[in-house]
């Protein structure tokens, strides 16, 4: 265990910076903690803030000096947006990382949470996927740019905490959805891309819809406000330098989650595959035992969560980033 960290409350009044505070997660994660008394929180836009500028990162914790910190700023995107522009999805995350972190360090940070995902673990990996499958096997080539900034992360946390002693800690994340999600077409992942076609399908009278790959693949679902209460719960409970894997421990395949987005929706048409499009990695359900043995598991059911999520597109649809 690193020096310095004592399971319990953080302190509610401390300056709290979450990076990346209008995206999907870091706007879940403020919610969590507005909703949980935090009374300092910071964030800064990346039209405010470049987090790829490096003298502007030093600058910006030395300025405001948070005790706390989530990363939860990244390039982030579906698997045609990281298999078309893999520099920027390496490169971007890289530098957002390494520059953070370094901050961070330099200005004393006590307790940091990064995010990383479960596209770091190998392709074939078995599954459920525990954490100790990290780096026994190859990636899955449409995201590995990506996979490997965030590997270089979890390194860079438990090399923190191995020469400085700091309670830094990672969290590995499952697919992610809920209100706030990228629903472009071509950029987003795969529920807020569903929700959208089937929701235009409906409104438009169309009787086909088209999804990408075959639907066999299968995915495990969840929804964000779970998952920003998991990142609570890690910051005020666990200290190590292993990754923790937050998911579900449920999946489902692509045409299972179709259909669910279709009857929600209410499309009563026909769903084809487009087979030229990737089908990624085969399966990826992570092993949540660490999390559970922590204390913490899931709440939100899946067809619960794209209910809400349908009903926040709705109502949002109009004034969406593309
Ligand atoms: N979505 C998912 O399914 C999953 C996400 N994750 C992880 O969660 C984290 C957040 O992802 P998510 O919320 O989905 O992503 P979003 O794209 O929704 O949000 C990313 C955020 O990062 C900020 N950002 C990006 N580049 C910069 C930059 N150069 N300078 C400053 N800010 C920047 C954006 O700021 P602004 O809005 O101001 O431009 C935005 O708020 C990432 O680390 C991701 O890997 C992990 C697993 C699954
Ligand atoms: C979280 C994780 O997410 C990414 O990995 P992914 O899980 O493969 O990404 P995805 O959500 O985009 O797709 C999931 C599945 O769904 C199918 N699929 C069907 N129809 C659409 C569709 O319309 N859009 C998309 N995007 N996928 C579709 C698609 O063919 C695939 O089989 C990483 O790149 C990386 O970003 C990462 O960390």
């Amino acid at each position: 265990m690193s020096e310095g960290f004592r399971a319990g409350p953080l302190d509610r009044d401390a300056t709290f910076y979450v990076a990346g505070h209008r995206g999907l997660v870091g706007s879940a994660i403020w919610r969590t903690l507005e909703a949980a008394g935090f009374t300092g929180l910071v964030g800064a836009t990346s039209a405010e803030l470049d987090l790829t500028d490096r003298a502007a990162v030093f600058e910006h914790l030395a300025r405001i000096r948070p005790r706390y910190l989530v990363l939860a700023a990244a390039k982030v995107g579906g698997i045609m947006a990281n298999s078309t522009y893999p520099v920027d999805f390496l490169s971007n995350n890289l530098q957002i990382q390494v520059n953070v972190m370094d901050a961070a360090l330099e200005h004393g940070v006590e307790r940091l949470l990064f995010l990383g995902s479960s596209c770091i673990y190998p392709q074939l990996a078995a599954q459920p996927i525990h954490e100790d499958s990290l780096l026994t096997g190859h990636l899955e080539p449409t995201n590995d740019a990506y996979a490997i900034a965030k590997i270089a992360g979890i390194l860079q946390v438990q090399a923190v905490r191995r020469q400085y002693g700091l309670p830094w800690i990672s969290a590995m994340p499952t697919n992610l959805y809920g209100p706030g999600d990228n629903f472009s077409p071509q950029g987003s992942h795969l529920l807020p891309a569903l929700v959208r076609r089937y929701d235009e399908a409906v409104r438009d009278g169309l009787d086909e819809v088209t999804n990408w790959g075959t639907g066999t693949p299968r995915r495990e679902l969840m929804h964000v406000d779970d998952m920003a209460e998991a990142c609570l719960h890690l910051l005020e409970n666990y200290d190590g330098p292993q990754q923790v894997n937050v998911g579900t421990g449920r999946d489902a395949t692509i045409r299972e989650i179709a259909e669910v987005v279709a009857e929600v929706t209410g499309f009563q048409g026909r769903t084809l595959w487009d087979t030229t499009k990737p089908d990624g990695m085969p399966q990826k359900l992570l092993d949540v035992s660490k999390l559970a043995g922590e204390g913490w598991t899931a709440r939100v059911g899946l067809r619960d969560g794209i209910a809400a999520t349908v009903a926040w597109y709705r109502e949002h649809a109009g004034d969406l980033r593309e």
